[in-house]
């Protein structure tokens, strides 16, 4: 690494690590590790591993997760644009695996952009239940919301929010949350040297501040006998150890859950929190010098069943909904109807509750929680977005051509990932190419890619122009 750290960062360090400290200061001279994740809603890890282009070894605490070498552009290549991985650094796996959601529970992700966790918690609820993976930062937040597009996830409401607002609105709601909070990132100096000039002792300060608001908040949307994760990409205690510290002293309805992988995941240290509690032990620190990833922090705790019943959600009332919705919503289903009819005859999710359908100006999504009022909070996309709703016709969107199969499509044109046709399609150029005429899946060796529409011998480009290749 040519830029120095922090003397205030490595004077800490050698005192925290004393014997270790050569072999930690001596993982900065080391490679970067490179990692992938191989996104299930689009692509079974084992035949991903009979396509890869690019060798890849399995990263141990996550399933879907693989490393590849140096010089590999895993993100330039057709591959990432239909959403079969997400790229993401091995220890940046840890977290939301240990959350451990399940198909059909409600989560929160908190802190969620740029959505590596967040698409990882999608992949595990295989489109069943809700995610809301929320961001404070607007410009972060629309990041967020591409990058679940991009990975095919259908049940995922984008939020940009105070962790307060949310709050009062979501009380006792979750079944699992994780926080992946803001943190000084020392365990990112290697990744992103950028990070060592924004860093002070008193940045190390205001993040702990923060965690300890943004803690209070997950705990009170969490439901009883849920579980929450707490993750940051920092070394310093007083942001791992010290917020966990303060945590438990403030929500004594918590307790830590040891951590999976002791052979990968090293102990939290209670002796560098006040007031010591051995608890803090089954928190987990990754180690930059231990393990082939950078650093990491992780606590898994579970809140009491006894803490209290779940507080009643506002819903929609009829008598609201049948006020609120919005005008045109009636024809905006029938014109998505129509459209399903001709262009998506095999469609196997099942989109038939009108009370799901929201219309937001031209814009049609399909809710994966009906019953959710979302008014009064800033909104990026709920669920699916299905299309532009124009003159009683739906354009279709982006989102939906990622999140469909070939096999649901009435007409699908498939180009092989090595086909100069693709990187044309990819650049937002018309081709010529016989089919029926309509609405067409664009699929890379049958993986959803896009829009076309067949006019008369033509294929029209509709990849969206802000993702096109240069
Ligand atoms: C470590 S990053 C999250 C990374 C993300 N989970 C992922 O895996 O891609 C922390 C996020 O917290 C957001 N953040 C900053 N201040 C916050 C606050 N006061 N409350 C909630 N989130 C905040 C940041 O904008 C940032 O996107």
């Amino acid at each position: 690494m040519t830029q120095s750290l922090p003397t205030a960062f490595t004077e800490r360090m050698r005192a925290l690590l004393q014997d270790e400290y050569d072999a930690f200061a001596a993982s900065y001279e080391q490679p970067l590790f490179h990692g992938l994740r191989v996104n299930p809603l689009k692509i079974a890890r084992e035949r991903f591993l009979a396509l890869t282009p690019f060798p890849v070894e399995p990263v141990a605490w996550c399933a879907n997760g693989f490393r590849y070498q140096e010089g590999m552009r895993p993100g330039k290549h057709p591959y990432h644009s239909a959403g079969l991985y997400y790229l993401q650094e091995p220890s940046a796996m840890s977290a939301a695996e240990c959350l451990e959601a399940q198909p059909g529970e409600t989560i929160l992700d908190l802190c969620a952009a740029p959505g590596g966790k967040s698409t990882q918690l999608a992949a595990a609820l295989l489109g069943e239940g809700l995610l809301i993976a929320n961001e404070i930062h607007p410009v972060r937040a629309r990041i967020l919301s591409e990058n679940l597009e991009r990975c095919g996830v259908p049940n995922a409401v984008v939020t940009n929010e105070t962790p307060e607002r949310l709050m009062e609105r979501f009380p006792q709601f979750f079944d699992r949350i994780l926080v992946d909070a803001p943190c000084s990132g020392e365990g990112m100096f290697r990744k992103l040297p950028e990070a060592i000039d924004e860093w002070s002792p008193n940045k190390v300060l205001e993040c702990h501040r923060m965690q300890i608001d943004i803690l209070d908040a997950a705990a009170a949307m969490l439901k009883p006998g849920g579980t929450l994760v707490y993750s940051t990409c920092t070394f310093a205690p007083l942001e791992n150890e010290q917020s966990m510290a303060i945590f438990l002293e403030r929500h004594p309805e918590f307790s830590i859950i040891p951590l999976p992988y002791p052979e990968h995941f090293s102990s939290g240290h209670p002796e560098w929190a006040t007031p010591v509690s051995d608890e803090l032990a089954q928190t987990a620190r990754l180690w930059p010098h231990l393990l082939s990833g950078e650093g990491h922090y992780l606590a898994k705790l579970h809140k009491s069943a006894d803490a209290g019943q779940p507080a009643e959600v506002p819903k929609k009332r009829k008598e609201k909904r049948a006020k609120s919705a919005p005008a045109g919503c009636k024809e905006a289903i029938a014109a998505w109807r129509a459209f399903a009819a001709d262009a998506l005859p095999h469609l196997s999710r099942h989109l038939g509750d009108d009370r799901a359908f929201l219309l937001f100006g031209e814009q049609l999504f399909y809710s994966p929680a009906p019953e959710l009022d979302w008014d009064g909070i800033k909104v990026l996309r709920v669920g699916l977005h299905l299309g532009t709703v124009k003159k009683n016709r739906l354009e279709p969107s982006h989102a939906l051509a990622l999140a469909l199969s070939a096999q649901e499509a009435a007409r699908v044109a498939d180009f092989s990932a090595e086909d100069p046709d693709l990187l044309r399609y990819l650049k937002g150029e018309a081709l010529s190419r016989e089919g029926s005429n309509g609405w067409t899946l664009i699929t890379v060796d049958g993986f959803s890619l896009g829009w076309g529409k067949h006019v008369d011998g033509q294929l029209k480009n509709h990849y969206p122009k802000g993702l096109r290749w240069l």
